[in-house]
């Protein structure tokens, strides 16, 4: 790994005009910014080899008395491959004696005779005051090369155009950064940038402004940078501020302790309560699709067939992903201990043939069901709980496909398919506690587990297809719901296998169960 070789960066020229020291940038780049990225959440490639860091453009943000420079840094990494993040940087002076956490500071600097620190911009009320004020006034700024152009969506309060408002960094560490503006406005930072428009903005602009699904953070505002010959890059996204509770993951993990509870007094019970909070679920997501379905809308949004196109991407997406984790399983075959976990593993090998003749299923079969924009990476992390209902946000879309890909129609049963995952692990997950592991058989353990699931799924479903009504054209029929369902549970949880196998091996067992769940319904659909 690179590391920091400087403990301060000097300049003559004054911050303002610094890009035209190109020493100090080649200094910044080769001795400060791997050492900073690689300290930071939302860098995704501390685990590769990188082979540099270029500050590849410099966008400037007038800040009060000062500049931020929005830079836009290269990573270049052994195998070839690139990846670009957002980093805003300004420069505060010793005097100013700004409280600014650790976590922000980029590294001490003497600029223009002056002492001070270059932080991280997000960290810095200058930086947070100036993206809202051009927010809020949806103004342009011109750069050298094209401008930021910055929107201000329907969730914007006019009563708050010039009024003063308070901002802080949002305490979370995750793939970006937020900054939050008087407990009203959620501003999300993108950190790994994309040369297209990101799709959670097409996504939240237009429910926002298309439909009057309320259940999505209202869209507020974006930046992005326009330049005329190249696509634009979106930097970064404003909502409503949501009042929340909790994710719906930590919720249904809540909800779980009064079953666990239950079940080792000897008793199956689930509140009335968790099943109408399902349904409720169920119905926002249904709604959501709703709003998603606009036939008269633009072409990035009208529903279209399973055509011949989408099928051939759909199966090859499928079968390529089970050549890539049946590779990573045996990979890590020997590293599986536990004796159920392997039973599912061999299931899973020994299904490739049954596997691959129903996938084949998508090219073959008639589907008359049509496809949409869906959310793309759906569970119950990504569903905040309010008092009495439920607010979904993260329309980012899958995380290890392309911007493209992700902006692909499908069915909004893969959304559904991820939720119903979703339930799956956290009833799984629940169970693999040690106070219920040690003292229950597993075989019962499974049986009650598997209970608590199909009904939950059955409820989810039930109301799901009820909030649309029968017959509807995204759902052509009951035989194409049940095989839409399964390829996508199916492509979900060998997806799964991927993260747990990488990420956290315990867990591998729960999408080993829910594929061999998936082979079970094939091979009962065969007989
Ligand atoms: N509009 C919002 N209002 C309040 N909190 C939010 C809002 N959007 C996101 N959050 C909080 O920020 C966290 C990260 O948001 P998310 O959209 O998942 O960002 P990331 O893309 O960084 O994962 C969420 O889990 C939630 O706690
Ligand atoms: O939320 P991300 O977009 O980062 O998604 C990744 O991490 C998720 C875990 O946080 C992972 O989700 C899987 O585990 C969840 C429980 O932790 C469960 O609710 C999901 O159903 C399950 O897919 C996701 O797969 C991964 O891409």
């Amino acid at each position: 790994m690179i590391q920091s070789k400087i403990n301060s960066l000097n300049s003559k020229i004054a911050w303002e005009k610094i890009r035209a020291d190109t020493e100090l940038f080649d200094n910044f780049e080769k001795n400060v910014l791997p050492a900073y990225m690689n300290t930071c959440r939302w860098f995704a490639g501390k685990a590769r080899i990188q082979k540099s860091f270029k500050v590849t453009t410099a966008l400037e943000i007038p800040i009060e008395e000062s500049m931020a420079l929005l830079m836009i840094v290269t990573v270049t990494y052994e195998d070839g491959e690139i990846e670009n993040y957002l980093l805003p940087v300004s420069f505060i002076d010793a005097s100013h004696n700004k409280d600014i956490a650790p976590k922000g500071i980029i590294t001490l600097a003497y600029i223009n005779n002056k002492r001070g620190i270059i932080v991280d911009a997000i960290y810095d009320e200058r930086f947070q005051q100036a993206i809202f004020y051009h927010l809020a006034h949806a103004e342009n700024i011109e750069q050298a090369k094209g401008k930021v152009d910055f929107t201000r969506g329907k969730g914007f309060l006019g009563e708050d155009i010039n009024a003063p408002i308070s901002s802080r960094v949002l305490p979370v560490d995750s793939s970006n950064s937020a900054i939050v503006f008087g407990d009203k406005y959620f501003l999300k930072l993108y950190r790994k940038l994309f040369t297209e428009t990101n799709p959670e903005v097409d996504m939240v602009e237009f429910i926002t402004e298309h439909s009057n699904f309320a259940f999505i953070p209202a869209f507020a505002g974006s930046l992005v940078w326009k330049e005329d010959l190249n696509p634009d890059i979106t930097l970064g996204m404003m909502q409503r501020m949501v009042e929340n509770q909790a994710d719906t993951w930590v919720q249904t993990g809540e909800q779980l302790e009064d079953f666990v509870d239950a079940f080792m007094a000897k008793s199956f019970s689930i509140k009335e309560e968790v099943f109408q909070q399902v349904e409720l679920l169920a119905q926002r997501t249904a709604e959501m699709h709703l709003a998603l379905y606009n036939t008269g809308a633009e072409k990035m949004f009208v529903p279209e067939n399973f055509d011949e196109s989408y099928r051939k991407f759909l199966h090859d997406r499928l079968t390529n992903l089970l050549d890539k984790r049946y590779n990573l399983l045996i990979d890590n075959y020997t590293k599986i201990t536990d004796v159920v976990t392997r039973k599912l593993a061999w299931d899973f090998m020994e299904a490739r043939e049954l596997i691959d003749e129903f996938a084949d299923g998508i090219l073959t079969k008639p589907i008359l069901s049509q496809r949409i924009r869906i959310h793309g990476d759906y569970h119950l992390g990504q569903v905040l709980a309010t008092k009495n209902d439920y607010i979904i946000i993260d329309f980012e879309g899958e995380p290890e496909s392309s911007i493209t890909d992700r902006k692909i129609k499908h069915s909004p049963l893969k959304d559904v398919a991820g939720m119903i995952r979703s339930y799956h692990y956290a009833i799984s997950a629940k169970m693999l506690k040690d106070s219920i592991v040690l003292k229950f058989d597993a075989h019962r353990v499974q049986t009650v587990a598997d209970r608590w699931y199909k009904l939950i799924q059955q409820t989810f479903m039930d109301k799901y297809l009820d909030t649309f009504g029968h017959p509807h054209p995204l759902f052509k029929n009951n035989n194409e719901i049940n095989f839409l369902m399964l390829i996508y549970l199916l492509e979900k949880a060998v997806y799964e296998l991927g993260y747990e196998i990488n990420y956290r091996p315990d867990w591998v067992k729960i999408p080993l169960k829910g594929i061999v769940n998936v082979i079970r319904e094939i091979e009962k659909l065969k007989m």
